[in-house]
């Protein structure tokens, strides 16, 4: 079987004393999105930003299990979170560019990464834009400040300024919700352009969305992974009641 890009084993996460996380076991293969549905306060986004280390500064927040990247342990004490989160990226639910110019913007990881060539930081601006599928609309105006964007291009280009270090996982934590549907549907079009270039997953409290453009949805209930499969499977035919009820809106 083909090696794991990613994987999660017995995850458990405390917030003080309360575990939110009950041994969440899940992996990732190359590429492809995977959705995390579930009801609010299922552990979802507490979840995700444990994949890379969000929760490192918040001293109550207590993470056990095994979290693999490529072999490597993401919470080995010699791992750099810099460099972590180069490789595993994030994009919000908030579009939140630094309130420098467009460029500025994608350009910052390349550059905290030592990055000086400005014909190497050009082309990655670019690339990345590009794939972000947002180069059109701004590619005459770089050097204007991110927020003078709308909402939908803040965020395609908060997905640029992820993709600018060459991530190998994707982390996104509702990246539509606080969108119009437009701008939204810009944005899922984004990702399923880029689903066979990256590693994905995306934290929804859409069922359409999720039905739309992933291929794996894990549902999450109280801390707990319930059920994990083919997302079609898992909307048409789920195994367990809890994911059905859930997926034909019982609750939630
Ligand atoms: N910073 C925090 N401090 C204490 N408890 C927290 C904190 N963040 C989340 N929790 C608790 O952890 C549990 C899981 O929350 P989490 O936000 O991960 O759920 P979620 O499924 O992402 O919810 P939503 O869909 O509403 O975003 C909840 O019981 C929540 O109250």
């Amino acid at each position: 079987m083909a090696e794991k890009l990613l994987t999660t084993e017995n995850v458990r996460l405390y917030y003080h004393d309360k575990e939110a996380l009950h041994g969440i076991n899940l992996d990732y293969d190359k590429y492809g999105i995977t959705a995390l549905i579930g009801p609010s306060g299922s552990g979802k986004s507490t979840y995700l930003r444990a994949l890379n280390r969000m929760h490192d500064l918040t001293d109550y927040v207590t993470v056990t299990g095994t979290f693999l990247l490529d072999g490597v342990d993401i919470y080995a004490p010699t791992m750099d979170t810099v460099d972590l989160r180069k490789k595993i990226g994030m994009v919000f639910q908030q579009p939140n560019p630094f309130p420098f110019s467009i460029y500025d913007n994608v350009a910052f990881g390349l550059r905290t990464a030592g990055e000086k060539n400005k014909s190497v930081i050009d082309e990655k601006v670019e690339t990345s834009l590009k794939q972000a599928a947002v180069w059109d609309e701004v590619k005459d105006n770089l050097h204007k400040s991110a927020l003078s964007l709308s909402g939908g291009q803040q965020q395609r280009v908060s997905v640029a300024r992820a993709l600018a270090t060459s991530p190998e996982i994707l982390l996104l934590d509702e990246p539509t919700s606080a969108l119009d549907p437009v701008s939204a549907h810009l944005v899922e079009n984004t990702l399923i352009e880029l689903r066979d270039k990256y590693t994905m997953i995306i934290v929804t409290h859409s069922m359409s969305q999720a039905s739309r453009i992933s291929d794996r949805t894990a549902f999450f209930m109280s801390g707990d992974l319930i059920e994990v499969g083919d997302t079609k499977q898992i909307f048409m035919n789920p195994e367990k009641q809890e994911t059905q009820d859930y997926i034909s809106g019982r609750f939630g």
